[in-house]
């Protein structure tokens, strides 16, 4: 038996499965139906236990092919129910198999409908998947008295830079903790690569030639990496950018704009965006905590360009005077819907107008 233990009290015990390391973490809901291998192999969980609303997690398995990161960093996992004999063509091993070989808890049979339920109410917190006969009072106690970790970008960053070869433009991606998924969707555009640690200077990265640079997705408070704004605000004005998440708010910092932490965060694959400008709506995927505040724009050169249906915060940026603009969703999908795939054109568009090359058709 094992028991998943909240700040605020709440204790539910179930069943565990994959590690049987205890753990401390962040939880926080997922409410993706399909698509647990992508999360549980985005690095921007990193810290984090994640309680996915979906009943049953692992039915078709885990394969070779669809992993954002080759060493997941997600601290533990809520289910209802996982699947212990999954069915599918492409299914390697089961989600138990796969959190056991990455040294990842998990915990099954818990009501994660109500567990949402806490989480809405009283905000993500910190939490700890424990063996059932641990006394919850000592529990509590060693939780509030712990920190959850603030340095998850230097962790999931690459340490050294690294290309990807290609004959088209030439991108620098600087890696807060990037999913496979957005380099794939730049290498599917023929664009040569080169990723870079979140830590690396404005000066080296201009001294690579880039004809756009891109800031990636990544785990935890962008205000606890000040150096990556400090070289960002240096790039603004010298070449075209692009920001995923993550990269979105550091944009944001870098323009003189604050973001803070949401109550729950929005974390699944049907998020609705509206356009301002073309009045269009888009499903989005999703995975953050924190947002741009809408009220600190105004005294920025940002504009906002798209709002959340759900709840109105800021989803995208665009600067009035430079090629830099930035979305809080992950136009990458994986998992999740493509409707916003075009925005890799726009931004190669952008790198092609400021060359005075033709555009990207
Ligand atoms: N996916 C991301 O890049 C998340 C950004 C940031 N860590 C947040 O939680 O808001």
């Amino acid at each position: 038996m094992k028991k998943i233990i909240l700040e605020d009290g709440t204790i539910l015990t179930g069943e565990g499965f994959g590690s049987d390391r205890e753990v401390f973490g962040e939880i926080v809901f997922q409410t993706g139906m399909t698509g647990y291998q992508e999360v549980m192999s985005d690095p921007s969980y990193c810290g984090q236990i994640i309680t996915f609303t979906y009943p049953l997690i692992g039915n078709y398995g885990v394969n070779r092919d669809d992993f954002e990161t080759i060493f997941p960093s997600l601290f533990g996992v809520v289910v209802k129910e996982h699947c212990e004999f999954p069915s599918n063509f492409r299914n390697e091993e089961s989600i138990d198999s796969f959190l056991k070989s990455r040294d990842i808890p998990g915990i099954s049979g818990v009501d994660t409908r109500y567990l949402t339920k806490v989480i809405r109410k009283n905000g993500t917190m910190k939490a700890m998947i424990v063996n059932g006969d641990r006394d919850p009072e000592e529990v509590l106690k060693k939780m509030n008295s712990s920190d959850l970790p603030i340095d998850q970008v230097p962790r999931v960053s690459t340490v050294k830079p690294y290309v990807i070869p290609h004959r088209g433009e030439r991108i620098v991606v600087i890696d807060y903790g990037i999913k496979s998924g957005l380099l794939r969707a730049f290498t599917e555009r023929n664009c040569h690569i080169t990723v870079v640690p979140y830590n690396t200077s404005a000066e080296e990265i201009m001294r690579q030639k880039p004809d756009g640079v891109f800031l990636s997705n990544g785990p935890g408070d962008p205000a606890h990496i000040p150096e990556a704004t400090a070289t960002v605000e240096k790039l603004i004005g010298k070449v075209p950018i692009f920001g995923v998440c993550m990269g979105h708010h550091i944009i944001a910092r870098a323009c003189g704009a604050t973001t803070s932490k949401l109550h729950f965060g929005h974390r699944g694959v049907n998020q609705p965006v509206f356009d301002v400008k073309t009045e269009r709506t888009y499903m989005t995927s999703q995975n953050h905590g924190y947002s741009v505040d809408d009220n600190s724009i105004m005294s920025t050169e940002l504009k906002v360009t798209e709002y959340s249906l759900n709840d109105r915060t800021v989803e995208a940026l665009e600067h009035t005077k430079h090629p830099v603009f930035s979305v809080q969703y992950h136009p990458e999908s994986t998992p999740g819907p493509e409707d916003t795939g075009h925005l890799f054109e726009k931004f190669l568009n952008n790198i092609r107008q400021e060359k005075g090359v033709r555009k990207y058709v």
